[in-house]
């Protein structure tokens, strides 16, 4: 049996997963789910919009409240997760984006940029148990935690260019603070995505794990790794690590809704997201 070593103590997984969890229920939306490791002060996010996670603006909105409310309740760590057992994100939901009505259109980019500023700029540590494929938002959310860990097998990345996408700049600037300059250059240019391994070796992800429990307990540990830092003092580092990056989001918000609305709306991308749409669809007959 599986166990780990926390605040001095050796619990087995199944102790940790089954006996020490309580709800959030301020937290957890319809398409969220927030437990409290009662032992550790850990909050284990959990994404499920099945079957693969899309991002539409439910979700934002729920993943947004869940983060706020993590931060409220001053949590030990934020885990962010899957409830899929093979897919952690597909991304953003693209239904959002074809055909869209114009309002719900800048609430969704808005509602995106919100989750991201609130999770890139967590006070709270974050951690991400990557327990399926993780492409493009998917591979954005897990990448604005400060700690991944990945099942094998899967695949991540930001494989906007394939789509004919060119990321926003705060995509580029996540994925930058992950990854080496050259290493994310290359990966962003292409649209790479990194199988489990890859991700593990270029540093894209921390760890390899076999199962989610075990990814669960390595992000617990990483949070333990902190029981002798300063909480204030770690959060202002990095915070100001993360500054600028935020900071050019912040002072860019309006134009980068309207960039989003105007790219999305052209109908050559209007073409191009109504045949991707189409083709993930004939994939799954
Ligand atoms: C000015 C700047 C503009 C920038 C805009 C931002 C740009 C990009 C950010 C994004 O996140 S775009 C989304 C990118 N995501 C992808 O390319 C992933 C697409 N999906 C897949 O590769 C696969 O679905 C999967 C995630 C690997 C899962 O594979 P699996 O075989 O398990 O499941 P499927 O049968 O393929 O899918 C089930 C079901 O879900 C629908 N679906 C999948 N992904 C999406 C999605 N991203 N949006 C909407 N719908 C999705 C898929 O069509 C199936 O639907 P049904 O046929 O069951 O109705």
């Amino acid at each position: 049996m599986q166990s780990a070593l926390i605040n001095g103590k050796k619990l087995c997984c199944s102790m940790l997963l089954k006996n020490c969890f309580r709800p959030l229920s301020a937290a957890s939306g319809k398409l969220t789910n927030v437990e409290i490791n009662d032992k550790t002060g850990v909050a284990v996010l959990t994404m499920n919009r099945l079957p693969v996670n899309g991002l539409n603006l439910d979700l934002l909105r729920d993943l947004l409240q869940s983060i706020q409310e993590i931060e409220k309740n001053k949590c030990r760590g934020l885990i962010l997760t899957s409830a899929s057992n093979t897919i952690f994100s597909a991304g953003l939901d693209i239904t959002e984006m074809y055909k869209p009505d114009q309002e719900r259109l800048k609430q969704f980019w808005n509602a995106l940029q919100d989750v991201w500023l609130a999770l890139y700029g967590s006070a709270v540590p974050t951690a991400a148990a990557i327990n399926g494929h993780s492409p493009a938002g998917g591979c954005l959310l897990a990448s604005s935690c400060e700690y991944r860990v990945m099942l094998p097998k899967y695949t991540i990345g930001l494989n906007e260019t394939q789509l004919g996408i060119v990321a926003p700049k705060w995509f580029m600037s996540t994925f930058r603070n992950v990854l080496p300059r050259r290493i994310a250059e290359q990966a962003l240019v292409q649209g790479k995505m990194f199988t489990s391994d890859e991700a593990l070796k270029v540093g894209l992800v921390d760890e390899l794990v076999a199962s989610k429990e075990e990814a669960l307990i390595k992000c617990e540990k990483f949070f333990a790794s902190f029981s002798k830092t300063d909480p204030i003092a770690r959060y202002l580092t990095k915070k100001q690590l993360r500054y600028n990056d935020m900071k050019e989001l912040q002072d860019e918000k309006v134009q980068d809704v309207e960039n989003f609305v105007s790219f999305v709306n052209q109908p050559t991308v209007q073409k191009s997201l109504g045949f991707y749409l189409e083709s993930l669809k004939k994939k799954a007959k």
